[in-house]
């Protein structure tokens, strides 16, 4: 959700559990293949119509993500005093079931680690120094499909230089914000499955990303679900299943970037919903700008078609940097599950 220039009145949507959704992405799903030709026009456009690729070609080593999966499995895996002496997460660090600061919750565990330039930074509670190596190979892999992708974007858009947008965030020497994300879902035991047998409890509730662009893996387990965008402001969104494929990645746009694009690229509102029977295990890299950064539209998209007599176009959105939006919150605005009884209930049998 991004505040446009005239703030509209923000709903708060507290979801007690999310509708199984029939609806699945079946060829529909938007797919970029990083090495053809015209990748770049591909890239905008799917971004622009859907908020989201998924992305083919990468170039990424199966050993790189199978690594750094492996050891977020052990660490998941530990017990749960293991995983409590790393947290909470204030933001960086392990959490269970809480989610940001605003008291969101959710059917999930996770490790947030901060990035400093392109591995894990120094004060990132890594819970072991084998994970941090794994992480920070599979960063430097995220680093160069982000600077691919956005070199894209703004290839395609007709933005100079090339490195525009990419060097906000993967510039040599920029502080830019990047965080690594692992999460885990358990299963919605039996007893939740019982008590709601055509739902699922949120394991992360609908939102969308704040930054410029976030890279998602996940294991072959399901439960992400995207909104289509025809009627995203409208407030009765189109929830659809993105099947899971280990095998690539999913460019998922942020709020920054939709704002930069004067709203020609929409930040897609998403949320995982837990599975019932096996645990789902996600890997998100989240790029984002320096602290400093204005998050404005790019002028050069601005002033396009001036020349041809063309009024230039004005922003769609109030001007803030990216350190103001952390602050005040103005940009991706969770509506997660608060609290149901039932998780209430089998917390317990999470912990
Ligand atoms: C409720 C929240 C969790 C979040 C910070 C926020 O206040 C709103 C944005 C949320 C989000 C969504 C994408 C990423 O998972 C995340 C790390 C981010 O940068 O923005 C989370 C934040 C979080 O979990 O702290
Ligand atoms: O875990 C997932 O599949 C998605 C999680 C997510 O959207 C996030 O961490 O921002
Ligand atoms: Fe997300």
């Amino acid at each position: 959700m991004v505040v446009l220039a005239k703030p509209a009145a923000l709903e708060q949507i507290s979801l007690v559990r999310s509708p199984s959704v029939e609806d699945n992405f079946g060829a529909g799903l938007p797919v970029v293949d990083l090495a053809a030709d015209g990748a770049a026009g591909e890239v905008v456009r799917a971004c622009e119509r859907f908020g989201f690729f998924k992305v083919v070609s990468h170039g990424v080593g199966e050993g790189v993500v199978g690594r750094l999966e492996a050891e977020a499995v052990r660490f998941f895996a530990s017990p749960q005093a293991a995983k409590d002496a790393h947290g909470p997460a204030s933001p960086f660090g392990y959490g269970s079931k809480r989610i940001g600061r605003n008291g969101d919750m959710g059917w999930l565990e996770y490790l947030l680690l901060a990035i400093d330039g392109a591995s894990l930074s120094r004060s990132s509670p890594a819970p072991s120094s084998s994970l941090r190596d794994a992480a920070n190979k599979y960063v430097g892999a995220m680093r160069g499909m982000a600077r691919t992708v956005l070199e894209m974007v703004a290839e395609g858009l007709g933005v100079a230089p090339r490195g525009a947008l990419a060097d906000m965030v993967v510039g040599d020497g920029a502080a830019s914000d990047q965080i690594l994300r692992l999460n885990h879902y358990p299963p919605c035991p039996p007893l939740l499955q019982n008590l709601m047998p055509n739902c699922s409890p949120t394991g992360f509730g609908e939102h969308t990303d704040p930054q410029l662009i976030s890279i998602l893996h996940s294991n072959s387990t399901s439960g992400l679900q995207v909104a289509l965008h025809h009627d995203a402001d409208a407030g009765d969104h189109q929830w659809v299943t993105v099947p899971p494929d280990p095998a690539s990645f999913l460019v998922i746009v942020g709020d920054s970037l939709q704002v930069m694009t004067n709203g020609r690229m929409r930040s897609v509102r998403h949320r995982v919903v837990a599975n019932k029977l096996k645990s789902r295990v996600s890997m998100i890299y989240f790029g984002g700008p320096p602290l400093e950064q204005r998050i404005a539209p790019l002028r050069q998209l601005l002033v396009a078609g001036v020349g041809d007599g063309e009024e230039e176009e004005q922003s769609r959105y109030e001007e803030f940097t990216w350190g103001e939006s952390h602050k005040e919150n103005k940009l991706a605005i969770i509506y997660i599950i608060k609290k149901i009884s039932a998780e209430t209930l089998c917390s317990d049998l999470l912990a």
